[in-house]
């Protein structure tokens, strides 16, 4: 059994990894942490989720760095469902000893440290963290994943965009002079579980947000290798993010080729459903997978993919248990699959 441990597990996607963890066959829950200052430090799990009612042992012990140390020796495994200064911050002293770390902040996904500051806010120091990193698109890049010491996990909205573009960008299908265009809605959960007027009950309704300097517009072009036009909208759901992906394919594409470019991308992949109509949140929330629906139209050239992904999980926790499982040389979907 794999000894994990968990730093956020509070939090909606922390929350997740523990249920996932715990459900897992070869993955013991060893501890599960908050920051030094949490409010709720010393509280059990089950108090604040309901869901995990039945895990009322865990308790939510405050970070520090006596404790990551400990755990950068002593655990197998170590999950940061953190906020990215925290997973800035411990990513480095965690990767220090033989623990695997997998960090699903956005703070190790950009190589570029210019454009990191310029989206987030502050600069990045970590430079050892940041070479170690392999950015954990599951089903994209499995042997990087599993070779890696340090998993940097995609966005959720990346995940869902990189995988209706990276079929078409990898059979060379996209027209080069045309920006592929991302309009994607999120559940409410993706913006995290502390309070915030913007995402309170009574505030939310569809609107679009971040418009041309979201922060996940450079990571989708750092790993599809080409720029894109990226809009999110906050919708009023839990969970769940549908992606509506428009692009220009080269002159004299057919459907067929487009048809081909998918099934060669997802064949054998088992968390990745390719469907007969465009895909619905409901039927992926709560679940690890990703639904993909394609159309092209011949004579104009310009295609329609649809995404759909629980935010939570294969956004965010699934997607890191998939990369765990590949770092530890078990199949990707390894205790996911029959949740
Ligand atoms: N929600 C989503 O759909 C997705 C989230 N992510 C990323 O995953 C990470 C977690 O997101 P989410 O679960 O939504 O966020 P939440 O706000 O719901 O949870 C954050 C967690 O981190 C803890 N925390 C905050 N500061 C620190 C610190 N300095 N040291 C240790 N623990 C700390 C919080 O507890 P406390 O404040 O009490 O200490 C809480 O447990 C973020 O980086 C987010 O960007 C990625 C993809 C999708
Ligand atoms: C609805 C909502 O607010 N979503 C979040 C994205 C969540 C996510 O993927 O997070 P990280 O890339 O930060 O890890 C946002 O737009 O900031």
């Amino acid at each position: 059994m794999l000894k994990v441990s968990i730093i956020g597990a509070s939090g909606y996607a922390g929350a997740q990894l523990v249920e996932l963890v715990t459900n897992h066959p070869e993955m013991a829950l060893k501890r599960t942490l908050v920051s030094a200052q949490s409010e709720d430090a010393g509280k059990s799990l089950s108090q604040l989720h309901g869901r995990l009612a039945h895990l009322s042992e865990l308790e939510l012990e405050p970070v520090s760095d006596g404790l990551i140390e400990l755990l950068a020796t002593t655990m197998d495994v170590i999950f940061l469902a953190t906020p990215h200064q925290a997973s800035h911050k411990w990513v480095e002293p965690l990767s220090a000893g033989k623990a695997k770390v997998l960090d699903l902040s956005g703070a190790f996904r950009l190589k570029d440290t210019d454009i990191f500051k310029h989206f987030y806010g502050f600069t990045h120091t970590a430079d050892t963290g940041l070479a170690k990193a392999v950015y954990g698109l599951a089903e994209w890049y499995p042997e990087q994943i599993q070779q890696a010491s340090v998993v940097a996990v995609p966005g959720c909205y990346p995940t869902a965009s990189l995988f209706a573009l990276k079929p078409l960008m990898e059979a060379g299908l996209l027209d080069e002079q045309t920006r592929p265009v991302i309009n994607a809605v999120s559940g409410v959960s993706g913006a995290g579980r502390k309070a915030a007027l913007t995402t309170s009950f009574q505030e939310v309704s569809l609107q679009a947000y971040g418009v041309l300097g979201h922060r996940h517009t450079p990571e989708i072009e750092a790993y599809l290798g080409a720029p894109v036009i990226f809009t999110p909208h906050l919708g009023n759901f839990k969970r769940g993010i549908l992606a509506t992906v428009t692009v220009k394919t080269k002159s004299g594409t057919s459907s067929a080729e487009v048809a081909q470019a998918f099934d060669d991308a997802y064949q054998n992949k088992p968390l990745v459903r390719l469907l007969q109509q465009f895909p619905k949140v409901d039927d992926v929330a709560l679940t690890p997978f990703v639904d993909v629906y394609h159309k092209l139209d011949e004579a104009s050239g310009y295609a329609v993919i649809g995404v759909a992904i629980d935010n939570v999980m294969k956004g965010a926790a699934s997607q890191a248990i998939q990369c765990a499982n590949l770092m530890a040389g078990w199949p990707s979907e390894k205790g996911l699959l029959h949740l």
